[in-house]
C-alpha cells in the first residue's frame, strides 16, 4: 500500500491511476499536499494512518532548485524544512514509544549535498542540511530504541523533468552546468530505486549515506562518528 502527496495534483492524479490499475484501487493514496505547509502535511500523515492502520516506510523526496531571490528562501523552505517537517511528523507515527510499529525513512539528498556545488550553493545547502539531519538523527538512542531506522540517498545527476529545466533562476551558470553534467553522466531512475530499496529492505542500515552516480555507480559513504554519551 502506498500514499504519495505532490504539489502537482494533475501528475499524481495520472500516477494514482497507473498504480491503483496495476496494484488495486484499495492499494494507492494521492494528496495534493505542499511539504512546507505544517498543517496539510500533518493532516496527511493522519489520514494516511487512518487508511492504512500504520506507517512501515516514509520517503521524503520533494525538491526544487532556486538560487535567486524569492526562489532561494522557497529552495530551503522545500528541501531542508520540507524534508524536515516529513521526517519529524513520520517519527511521531513510527515511533514504538509513541504507538507506532517502528519503520524506516529514506530521505532523498544529492550528491551536492556531499560535494561543493559551486553552480548552485542554496540548493547544496539544503542537501547538505539533510543529511545532517539524517544521520543525526539516525545516531539518537532514543530514536533507535524506539525501532526507526533513517537513511539518505545522494544520487548526482538522475534522468528526471529537474535537470531538464536548469535555468538563469536555479543555476549561476547554465553553460558550465550542462558541461558538468557531460562529464558527470546521468544516471536512470531504477539505478536510484534499487538504492533506496536495499536501504529499506536491510534491516542493519541505519544512518547510511549512499551516493549514486554514472560515474562512480553507488558507493557507501563512511564518515566517522564520535558517540555521544
Ligand atoms: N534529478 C536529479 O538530477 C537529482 C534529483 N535529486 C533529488 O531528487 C528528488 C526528486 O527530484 P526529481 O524527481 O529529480 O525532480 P522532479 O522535478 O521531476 O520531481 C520533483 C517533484 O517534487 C514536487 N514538488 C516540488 N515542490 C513541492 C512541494 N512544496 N510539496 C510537494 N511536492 C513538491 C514536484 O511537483 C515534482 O513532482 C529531489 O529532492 C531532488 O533534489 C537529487 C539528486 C539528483
Ligand atoms: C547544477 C545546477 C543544479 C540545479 C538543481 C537541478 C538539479 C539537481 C541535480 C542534483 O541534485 C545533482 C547534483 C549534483 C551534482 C553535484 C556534484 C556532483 C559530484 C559528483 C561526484 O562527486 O561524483
Amino acid at each position: 500500500k502506498v500514499c504519495f502527496c505532490d504539489t502537482n495534483g494533475e501528475l499524481g492524479t495520472k500516477t494514482l491511476s497507473e498504480l491503483q490499475s496495476k496494484y488495486g484501487e484499495g492499494n494507492a493514496m494521492f494528496q495534493t499536499c505542499d511539504v512546507s505547509l505544517q498543517q496539510p502535511m500533518e493532516n496527511l500523515f493522519k489520514k494516511v494512518k487512518e487508511t492504512f492502520g500504520c506507517l512501515d516506510i516514509v520517503c521524503n523526496n520533494a525538491g526544487i532548485g532556486g538560487e535567486v531571490y524569492p526562489l532561494w528562501e522557497k529552495t530551503i523552505d522545500v528541501n531542508l524544512k520540507g524534508t524536515t517537517r516529513g521526517t519529524l511528523l513520520a517519527l511521531e507515527h513510527m515511533r514504538t514509544d509513541k504507538g507506532g510499529k517502528g519503520g524506516v525513512i529514506i530521505n532523498i539528498s544529492s550528491a551536492a549535498g556531499l560535494n561543493v556545488n559551486p553552480l548552485s550553493p542554496v540548493y547544496s545547502a539544503t542537501k547538505a542540511g539533510i543529511i545532517a539531519l539524517t544521520r543525526s538523527l539516525a545516531m539518537n538512542s532514543e530514536v533507535k530504541s524506539a525501532g526507526v531506522r533513517l537513511n539518505v540517498v545522494c544520487p548526482a545527476f538522475v534522468d528526471t523533468d529537474l535537470i531538464k529545466e536548469i535555468n538563469d533562476d536555479n543555476c549561476l551558470d547554465v553553460q558550465k552546468a550542462s558541461k558538468f553534467i557531460e562529464m558527470i553522466g546521468v544516471v536512470s531512475k531504477e539505478v536510484v530505486v534499487d538504492c533506496f530499496m536495499e536501504l529499506v529492505r536491510d534491516v542493519n542500515q541505519n544512518g547510511a549515506v549512499v551516493k549514486c552516480s554514472k560515474m562512480d555507480g553507488t558507493q557507501y559513504t563512511s564518515i566517522e562518528v564520535k558517540p555521544v554519551t
